[in-house]
């Protein structure tokens, strides 16, 4: 199978075009190749596959295996992709995903390759079928959440998955190996749940860190990055209608929830590392 390694800020996957290659489990490659002994090393798998109703299909899939139904950082790299190996020959490009179709515009370096990309995350869902929280423009009803005998209270934000944001005054002593775990697999997130917890640096600057629903800890997190910025202006802790720079362990994302239109956007880099091949011939169904 051939593949190419990508990341969005250090947030690593594996990425095979679907328009040459077939992979009959997805689930089992993934584990595979995400291993970082045994395996490729990533946060997971994410297949580039035609599609009907846009120009390309994203179908992610975490380091456990388990599918994920959006992914901000990956889908970032899917369009650098789709532009730089001649899937698309445009820069405004759409790509489907389990949560709709997204919107992108491409902005290319000096080498013609794609640099940055900016996506229309769509809007976020504030009432969440994992917990009774109902977020509205007025006031966020935090639900308290007693995690491992500790009462947090969390601001619940679905950018077609599902997170719950945890404000922290600082996030150096914060054991997220320990505590990550406990809110991924609570008892009130039957599908499980992203965490991400946050420092407020000022009004138009969030430092984050997150555990991720299947991947664990990664270095960022772009649907996270979303809704960190979504709770943060819900909560009346950054300004609205404002950039909000969102700073994480591998590097920065910019976030515009624009309100009046309710769409979120997303800007960020996307960066190849090597191309390869391995043989997944083991694992196929
Ligand atoms: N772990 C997430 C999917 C990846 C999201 C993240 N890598 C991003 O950049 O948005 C989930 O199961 O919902």
């Amino acid at each position: 199978m051939k593949f190419t390694k990508m990341h969005g800020i250090g947030n690593d996957y594996v990425y095979v075009n679907c328009f040459e290659e077939t992979v009959s489990n997805p689930s089992a490659v993934a584990k595979f190749v995400s291993d970082r002994h045994f395996g490729i090393g990533s946060d997971g798998l994410i297949l580039i596959k035609p599609s009907d109703v846009a120009d390309c299909e994203m179908d992610m899939y975490n380091l456990d295996g388990s599918q994920g139904a959006m992914c901000g950082n990956g889908i970032r790299c899917v369009a650098k992709y789709a532009y730089d190996y001649g899937i698309v020959n445009k820069t405004n490009i759409s790509v489907a995903t389990k949560s709709g179709i997204k919107y992108l515009d491409l902005t290319l370096g000096d080498d013609g390759k794609v640099s940055l990309v900016k996506v229309n995350m769509g809007a976020p869902i504030l009432t969440s079928r994992q917990i009774p929280v109902v977020s509205t423009k007025e006031q966020v009803i935090d639900e308290p959440l007693n995690v491992d005998g500790t009462t947090y209270h969390i601001t619940a934000v679905s950018m077609g998955n599902p997170h719950a944001i945890v404000y922290m005054d600082d996030l150096k002593d914060l054991d997220i190996e320990k505590i990550g775990p406990k809110f991924e697999n609570h008892i009130a997130f039957p599908d499980r749940i992203n965490t991400e917890f946050v420092k407020v640096i000022d009004r138009h600057t969030l430092q984050m860190r997150v555990w991720e629903r299947g991947s664990g800890e990664t270095l960022a997190c772009g649907t996270g990055a979303c809704a960190v910025a979504v709770a943060s202006t819900l909560n009346g802790l950054v300004d609205e209608d404002q950039p909000v720079t969102v700073k994480l362990l591998g590097g920065d994302l910019q976030i515009l929830w624009n309100r009046q239109e309710n769409l979120v956007y997303m800007t960020g880099p996307a960066t190849t590392v090597f191309d390869g091949e391995i043989d997944v011939s083991f694992l196929e169904k």
